[in-house]
């Protein structure tokens, strides 16, 4: 999958702990039909055995298959080998995202996490497509999230690299903060619970991509 950076303008990420009373694949089958344009999934603190993992992943990496949307796993790169991914995220304190390229190969999407100018200087040095900044807001969606940094950290990051690189803003992202986001300089927002905790998960993500369509830089 060739990447560019309006891939990155409604990036959802969900894992079966983000979906405790629906089923995980109709809420990514209704946020396609909302308009996103990327998906993770992201199985974190599930209660999922890595079997059942790679069963649940399939299912949903058929399904982004069918719309034509990249397909990335969160922080395991062979389970991302095991699906056929499009690619990986991998946060500072996951596998080594140099070696994490050197596994997906060059053709593949390799996204990393970063909080500051430093980080995303290393990440591009060591073969990042893009970057995840963030906490942009408060999220309950990460137990172990950070402070929130806000986006002007993101904006401080857009200011400092030296050439255009593409960058989406995550953390606690809903329809009414997101322009926040993209007038911080990000290419697009990433979202868990505003879609996944939505009555209509379909009616959010077109409410989302309203709030980052209408702020085109
Ligand atoms: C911790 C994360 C930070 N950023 C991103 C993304 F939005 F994809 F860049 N995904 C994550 N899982
Ligand atoms: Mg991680």
């Amino acid at each position: 999958m060739a990447f560019t950076s309006s891939h990155l303008r409604l990036y959802f990420i969900m894992g079966s702990q983000d979906c405790p009373d629906q089923d995980p694949i109709d809420v990514l089958e209704q946020a396609i039909a909302g308009g996103i344009t990327m998906f993770q999934f992201r199985e974190k603190n599930s209660d999922l055995t890595l079997s059942e993992t790679v069963a649940l992943g399939r299912h949903l990496r058929e399904i982004c298959r069918q719309h034509n949307i990249p397909f990335i796993v969160n922080d395991r790169a062979d389970l991302a080998l095991i699906l056929d991914a499009d690619g990986v995220h991998v946060g500072q304190e996951d596998l080594p995202a140099r070696e994490v390229r050197r596994l997906i190969g060059p053709d593949k999407i390799l996204g990393v996490s970063a909080e500051n100018i430093a980080e995303a200087r290393q990440a591009i040095e060591n073969g990042a497509d893009y970057i995840g900044v963030g906490p942009m807001f408060l999220t309950s969606s990460k137990s172990d999230a950070r402070f929130p940094i806000y986006p002007e950290a993101l904006q401080a990051i857009r200011e400092q690299l030296e050439e255009p690189f593409p960058i989406v803003g995550i953390g606690g992202i809903t329809a009414s903060n997101a322009h926040k986001v993209m007038a911080a300089g990000a290419d697009g927002v990433a979202v868990i619970s505003a879609i996944t905790k939505a009555e209509d998960p379909k009616r959010a993500a077109e409410a989302l991509a309203q709030a980052v369509g209408s702020t085109k830089m």
